[in-house]
């Protein structure tokens, strides 16, 4: 973004906790307060938990890399796919969605985030300021997950023609990782279409490049259908 805001990386990076210690851990809640949870991949299009509202933002000091290893949404332990984390990088950004989660929720959607993104997924928990797209709005403090480099499941950085070729031939039980990348991109053109994301459209196009070598879409990806909540 032009006026993009100094880099706020609030506080050292916690040790994942579970969900209860979470809640008081990251944040110490008081009585009726809401939690809310940014995300930058899969979650800006399947949040998966109840949310009383969304915003459409960023976040500052974090680039968005496909250089995380997945073997149970996206991929197996034979083939593992590729997904979305954050790297850190001063002079950047990563646009995605910030969901606000009322005080009733939080229990249950940091249940299931825990099995979802830690347990499943290898990430951890931080919090970071999140800066809303409309300009009238304040900064707020949102819990991110992240999968950092000393991560088991980290693979790092590769080509866009070896980390297309990983996500073409990659599935796993929440489906193909070809879909994981297409619906991210396809939000950042619906919803943040002023942003570059250089990163994310190089590998979609490559992608798109090895689907055509091979002559077809793998049937499997319908993407008439609405993305599941
Ligand atoms: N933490 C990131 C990435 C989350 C993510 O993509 N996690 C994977 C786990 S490896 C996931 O939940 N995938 C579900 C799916 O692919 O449908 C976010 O905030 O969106």
């Amino acid at each position: 973004s032009k006026s993009r805001p100094s880099c706020h990386v609030i506080g050292p990076k916690p040790p994942s906790v579970t969900p209860s210690e979470q809640q008081t851990h990251v944040f110490p809640m008081k009585e009726k307060e809401t939690l809310w949870i940014f995300g930058y991949g899969s979650l800006v299009w399947k949040p998966g938990f109840a949310y009383k509202r969304s915003k459409v933002g960023h976040i500052t000091g974090y680039k968005r890399r496909f250089w995380h290893g997945d073997e149970f949404h996206r991929g197996d332990k034979i083939k593992p796919g590729r997904v979305a984390t954050l790297v850190q990088d001063p002079e950047a950004c990563t646009w995605g969605v910030a969901y606000e989660v009322s005080s009733s929720e939080i229990e249950g959607s940091l249940q299931y985030l825990h099995t979802r993104e830690v347990l499943l997924g290898g990430y951890i928990i931080t919090k970071l300021q999140f800066f809303p797209k409309e300009k009238d709005q304040e900064p707020l403090l949102a819990l991110v997950y992240i999968a950092t480099s000393d991560n088991p499941m980290y693979l790092g950085p590769a080509s866009d023609t070896d980390i297309a070729n990983q996500i073409t031939t990659c599935r796993g039980s929440s489906g193909h990782n070809i879909e994981y990348l297409v619906r991210l991109a396809e939000f950042m053109r619906l919803c943040c279409p002023e942003v570059e994301d250089e990163h994310l459209f190089s590998i979609e196009a490559a992608v798109l490049g090895v689907i055509k070598l091979c002559d077809q879409l793998p049937t499997c990806l319908d993407f008439s259908q609405p993305a599941p909540n």
